[in-house]
């Protein structure tokens, strides 16, 4: 073995030992930096875990502090309920206190209730036997103020046929009383000027009812402040007050038609103060100027009577039915029923009204029309309305400014009335209904005989036709037969056919012409109207006071209706009037009218003559 060791081997040597103890310490280092990096990411982690650890302590605090809020709120607010439970418990004891009390004070007054009732049923049991006696004796007073009342009925019935006996035994015209309903035209205003332009104020009370019914009887009451106090009263045949139908109404006119089949001529005359329902009581209430098309229930008299006439004349032997048709309009007579020239419609032809010879009332040329049935009758009367004088007034928008007059006209062969009049001939009293034979004492009758003979012979002789029986003889309604006198009993009753006359009349209305405010052709026509009614009136004084001159020939009015005012026909006024306060003027002067009507007393009437016996037959 060498002893020499080379240098530079030693420091190759040496060098490679230190290289690869250098390549180790890098080995290491790098170990160690990767430890390293691995402890900074392990640091990274703890420290991101520290983070939210410390992040979800104070979530957790956050948490912590809001539950120990809640918990302090949760505490106030059970604290508070607490008190509140206190304070309601409180008041429970109190409610029960009062509860308690009231109870106790509500059974003691129970207990002292029962003892009353005790007592009043202890007393009641003593007072029974008395209390009993009580009830039967009102019981019984009950029953007899019933069987008065009944009394009292049948009484007034009585008296009524009395009377019905004792006005057909005088002749007197019956007054039926018809008070309509308050209507938009009792509210309208009146207006200064008939060119309606000025309103006038009407009197704050003016509008209110004046007029109360009372049975037969018409109250009226006014009190108008300033003016003096005014009450009368008007009694008549029968009062209809405002809810009275047209049935109820037609029910009392329609005996008058059993006595024209009897062989009586009969008048229906409506009279009363323009708007007061003459026409809507005679023909029935219209829209437009068709006032023959009312129909059913608002029907007036003279649709309801065509019906009735030839309901009744179906059951009898009746050769025909004429009707004609006139109206007074400013004094004229007009037939409604004469055609133009062509023949083809109404022209409303101006007639004459003569007194014949004979005492009759005639007018030569009025035009007849034959009918079969109520249908035919209203179709002629629709026709000839239209031509009818109309025109508005500052009180009524339809007022009519003619009357009215529809004859009916029968020619009869029946029985009855062939029999009525053979028992009319031989003794003079009116036929009697089945309930009147039980009052119908013969002093009563010889009673009803002097005041109707006293009635008679006190006016035997007008100027321009003396009514008693024997002038009677020769009355005849315009062209058609009339009431004729009561041939003697000796007189033989041939089969010769009886001619019997309904005339069914709607007045034009009485008016104030300041108040309707009329002018010019309408005030003449106002006028004309006036003047007629008050000639009327004339004719009626006349008669009741028994006057020898009866002025008949005043009016056309009064001349053409002569024979069923003062002649023996059975007339019945309906006086229509209205029930305010505003009109009071107007129906006192109807009232006054239909009053002064029932005074008139004319003798019994008569069935008329037959054909043979000088009546003058179209
Ligand atoms: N009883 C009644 N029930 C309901 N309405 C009525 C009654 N009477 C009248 N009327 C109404 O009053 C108004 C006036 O009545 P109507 O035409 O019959 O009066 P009038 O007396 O004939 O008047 P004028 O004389 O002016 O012609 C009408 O609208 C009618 O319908």
């Amino acid at each position: 073995m060498p002893l020499f060791i080379n240098r530079d081997q030693i420091f190759a040597h040496q060098v490679h030992l230190l290289e690869h103890k250098l390549r180790s310490k890098e080995e290491r280092i790098l170990e160690l930096e990767t430890e390293n990096a691995l402890l900074h990411l392990r640091l990274a982690d703890c420290l991101g875990q520290l983070r939210r650890d410390h992040e979800g302590q104070r979530e957790a605090e956050k948490r912590c502090q809001l539950q120990r809020s809640a918990q302090k709120n949760a505490h106030l607010a059970l604290s508070k309920l607490l008190a509140q439970v206190q304070g309601l418990k409180q008041d429970l004891r109190g409610v029960f206190g009062m509860y308690v009390s009231f109870a106790r004070e509500l059974e003691m007054q129970g207990k002292e209730l029962l003892e009353k009732v005790a007592l009043i049923i202890s007393t009641l049991h003593q007072q029974r036997d008395p209390l009993r006696r009580l009830q039967e004796e009102v019981c019984a007073l009950e029953r007899s103020l019933e069987e008065e009342k009944g009394r009292c009925r049948e009484e007034r019935q009585r008296r009524r046929l009395l009377h019905n006996a004792l006005v057909e035994l005088r002749g007197n015209i019956r007054v039926h009383c018809r008070v309509r309903p308050l209507l938009p035209l009792d509210h309208s205003p009146i207006r200064a000027s008939p060119s309606f332009t000025h309103t006038c104020h009407t009197h704050p009370l003016s509008h209110t009812p004046c007029l109360s019914l009372l049975q037969d009887t018409v109250l009226v009451h006014s009190a108008r402040p300033g003016s003096q106090v005014l009450s009368r009263t008007f009694e008549f045949e029968r009062v209809h007050g405002p809810e009275d139908s047209q049935d109820a109404v037609f029910e009392e006119v329609k005996p008058l038609l059993t006595s024209l089949l009897d062989g009586y001529n009969v008048c229906i005359m409506a009279y009363g103060q323009t708007g007061s329902g003459k026409t809507h009581t005679m023909i029935g209430s219209h829209h437009g100027n068709s006032a023959a098309s009312a129909s059913g229930d608002q029907e007036g008299i003279i649709p309801k009577a065509a019906s009735e006439l030839f309901r009744l004349i179906a059951e009898r032997a009746v050769d025909s039915v004429e009707v004609s048709v006139v109206e007074v309009y400013n004094n004229e007579v007009l037939d409604l029923l004469a055609k133009d020239e062509e023949g083809g419609a109404y022209a409303g032809v101006k007639r004459e009204v003569i007194t014949t010879a004979t005492g009759n009332i005639e007018v030569p040329g009025l035009a007849h029309e034959p009918v079969s049935s109520c249908a035919e009758v209203m179709r002629v009367l629709g026709g000839v309305l239209r031509v009818r004088a109309q025109s508005p007034t500052q009180v009524h928008r339809d007022s009519s400014r003619s009357h009215l007059i529809v004859t009916l006209t029968v020619t009869s062969r029946s029985a009855n009335a062939l029999a009525l009049a053979r028992r009319l001939q031989s003794r003079q009293q009116p036929p009697r209904a089945p309930a009147q034979r039980d009052f119908w004492s013969p002093r009563c009758a010889r009673r009803a005989t002097a005041i109707a003979t006293r009635g008679r012979s006190a006016h035997t002789s007008t100027e321009d036709r003396p009514s008693s029986p024997a002038s009677s003889a020769h009355s005849s309604p315009f062209s058609s037969p009339g009431p004729s006198p009561c041939p003697s009993p000796r007189t033989s009753i041939s089969q010769e056919p009886i001619r019997t006359r309904l005339q069914l009349v709607d007045l034009a209305g009485s008016e104030c012409v300041g108040v309707s405010g009329v002018s010019g052709a309408a005030l003449w026509e106002s006028s004309c109207i006036n003047r007629s009614l008050s000639a009327l009136s004339d004719v009626l004084g006349a008669l009741a006071d028994h006057r020898p001159h009866v002025p008949y020939r005043n009016s056309r009015l009064t001349h053409l209706l002569q024979d069923s005012i003062g002649g023996d026909a059975k007339l019945l006024v309906m006086l229509c009037v209205s029930p305010t306060q505003r009109f009071l003027t107007e129906s006192l002067q109807s009232l006054g009218f239909g009053t002064r009507a029932r005074q008139v007393q004319r003798g019994p009437p008569r069935t008329p003559q037959r054909k043979n016996q000088g009546l003058r037959v179209k």
